[in-house]
């Protein structure tokens, strides 16, 4: 038995105590500064405002925009679960109406050098997650790096966040072309929804999907799903500004009911569908053991 089918093993027994599981989403885009964080923190909000209980885990190494929307600094993070022995509890920092907040700070970068044993701790700390929220949010950085995409492939659902702007969908089409050809990527083992972010107009919205959708499919013979469209909205930057969340801050503007809508059809997928709900353990064995 090599390392990796004994990690494997490990993980399959503790995945198998664990019921039930948590909606695993990863937030990404081509392209910095298009509204990730934005989405991940508004679409918290509402999700938790439909009653669902929602951790956001942030993998961006950039800025801490997730801390900054939230107005919460966290004590710990994942490294400090791994290398110190802290508890699962413990990296959770409670944001605005009980919304969970796990930074990946450092985490994110020696998750390729762990031991078996420190591989086994993370993943049965990780498995509690799934009993603490039905709905897991994960921001990544931008880009084709190789961390974000780890992270695509590990997760059966993704938001692609793109603007109307023509760099936004030249590198969203970049980053879903690295995704086709990394040998990991299992087509229609993903579903990607596409927000269309800082639009002027419903049409406008679905055009830039439009747009994008012509050239997977054309060159890519791949799929993908409009989710919606936000509107470029100045209250979002005060809210910023301010620490706030837009959707807290002003729960009857524009934007925020667009994010309500994004809530809502996520929702409302788990009554028509069957949606994957593999957890954060599975999430995690599946980057870990491809390593
Ligand atoms: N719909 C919108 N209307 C107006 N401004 C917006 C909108 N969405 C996001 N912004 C603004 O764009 C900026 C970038 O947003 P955000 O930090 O969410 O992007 P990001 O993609 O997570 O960035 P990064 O690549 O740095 O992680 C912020 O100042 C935010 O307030």
């Amino acid at each position: 038995m090599d390392q990796a089918e004994g990690i494997r093993n490990v993980i399959k027994l503790q995945n198998q105590q664990m019921t039930p599981k948590a909606r695993v989403i990863t937030i990404t885009s081509g392209k910095g500064g298009v509204g990730k964080s934005s989405v991940a923190v508004n679409l918290a909000v509402q999700l938790r405002k439909l009653g669902k209980r929602v951790i956001i885990f942030d993998a961006d190494l950039g800025l801490a925009n997730v801390e900054v929307m939230f107005g919460a600094i966290p004590k710990y993070n994942l490294s400090d679960l791994i290398y110190q022995g802290r508890d699962i509890r413990e990296i959770i920092t409670p944001g605005p109406m009980d919304i969970g907040f796990i930074s990946g700070g450092s985490g994110i970068v020696t998750m390729n050098n762990l031991t078996k044993d420190q591989i086994s701790y993370l993943v049965h700390s990780l498995s509690k997650i799934d009993e603490l929220a039905d709905v897991i949010l994960i921001d990544t950085g931008a880009g084709v790096s190789d961390s974000v995409l780890e992270f695509v492939i590990a997760s059966p659902e993704v938001i692609l966040v793109t603007t109307p702007e023509p760099s936004s969908l030249t590198d969203s089409y970049s980053l879903l072309k690295a995704l086709y050809r990394n040998p990991g990527f299992i087509k229609n083992g993903i579903q990607i929804h596409v927000v269309a972010n800082k639009v002027n107009s419903v049409q406008e919205g679905k055009l830039v999907y439009d747009k994008l959708e012509s050239v997977v499919s054309q060159f890519l013979h791949g799929t993908l799903h409009y989710f919606g469209m936000i509107p470029q909205d100045a209250v979002i930057e005060k809210a910023v500004r301010q620490q706030k969340t837009v959707s807290l801050m002003a729960p009857e503007s524009n934007i925020s009911n667009a994010f309500r809508v994004l809530a809502n059809n996520l929702v409302n997928e788990e009554q028509e569908q069957f949606i994957m709900r593999r957890g954060f353990s599975q999430f995690f064995s599946n980057i870990l053991t491809r390593k």
